[in-house]
């Protein structure tokens, strides 16, 4: 049985968020629209081999960014946690500070010397004034400008007897805001691994406009068979938008061992890229032109 402990009601969580106008007159979403820039654009989820050594991960994350925009991707996604190994014994040891970090100088640069958005999958954040620790997502434009920020929102505490334990709040504080950004190709919403469960996170972002959903993402090898795929099926067509996740790679001599899989899901919930758990880069052509598929 998984404890949703940490479960947010989010009528509570989110109940500033301004939802405007009528919230379901557009529930089909007739006039969403991606930029006329963007009949289709190619976009890739860099499955990152994440090892202890910090360096190693910023310098590997921005080889495989480089690689990835030579094949032709305008926007590139990195996994949850891609700085450090994904626990709450290493989150301390790795975290720093946003925007005066070493991680985002190094996606920074990458950015602009790639010329791509880049949705750098999560790293631990310390913020200095309060000592607390997130897991936070930083996205970057082309030009190398850090354009938005999501801490995770929902944190995963997870006890299923006999096969994992997982208590991400023992370290990390959750965040408390929705994160949508504008792109040339349309507006993109992000957020992290278990708060694919939330569905209204989802929801608002449709609503808002974004015509894909990101979640940088580790599930592990419980969770990862039963509900990684499904969730993001789900997600993609209850919102009619496109669901792309992106993990790390399997490392088996690590304390979490993460499902790998990152896939890209139409807005028809039809897996259009996925793989297995070694590290690879997968890639897609997202745009207006899935529905002349059906
Ligand atoms: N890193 C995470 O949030 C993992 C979430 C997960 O595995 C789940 O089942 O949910």
């Amino acid at each position: 049985m998984i404890s949703l402990s940490n479960r947010f009601i989010l009528s509570q969580s989110f109940k500033n968020f301004p939802i405007k106008g009528n919230f379901f007159k557009n529930f089909y979403y007739p006039n969403r629209k991606f930029s006329e820039l963007s009949m289709s654009f190619k976009i890739a989820c860099i499955q990152l081999a994440v090892s202890s050594d910090k360096s190693k991960n910023l310098i590997n994350a921005k080889n495989k960014i480089l690689e990835a925009s030579k094949n032709g991707a305008k926007l590139i996604c990195l996994p949850e946690c891609f700085n450090s190994p994904y626990g709450t014994q290493h989150f301390a040891q790795y975290a720093e500070n946003i925007p005066n970090g070493e991680s985002v100088k190094t996606l920074s640069e990458a950015a602009k010397e790639s010329k791509t958005y880049i949705i750098g999958g999560s790293i631990p954040e310390r913020e200095d004034s309060t000592g607390k620790l997130y897991n936070t997502c930083t996205v970057y434009d082309p030009e190398g400008s850090l354009i938005a920020k999501h801490r995770k929102v929902h944190l995963f505490d997870i006890d299923v007897p006999g096969k994992i334990v997982f208590k991400e709040s023992d370290s990390i504080s959750p965040g408390n805001s929705l994160t949508h950004f504008d792109t040339k190709f349309g507006k993109i919403g992000v957020a992290i691994c278990y708060d694919i469960r939330f569905p209204e996170m989802a929801m608002i972002a449709a609503q808002e406009g974004c015509i894909a959903m990101f979640y940088p993402g580790a599930f592990n090898m419980t969770t990862g068979p039963l509900h990684w795929e499904l969730l993001q099926r789900a997600r993609a067509l209850d919102n009619q938008f496109y669901v792309v996740t992106c993990s790390p790679a399997r490392d088996m001599s690590a304390t979490y061992n993460a499902w790998g899989h990152s896939t890209i899901v139409n807005p028809s919930g039809t897996v259009i890229a996925t793989t297995e758990h070694e590290e690879v880069i997968i890639y897609a052509d997202i745009g207006n032109k899935w529905n002349k598929k059906l």
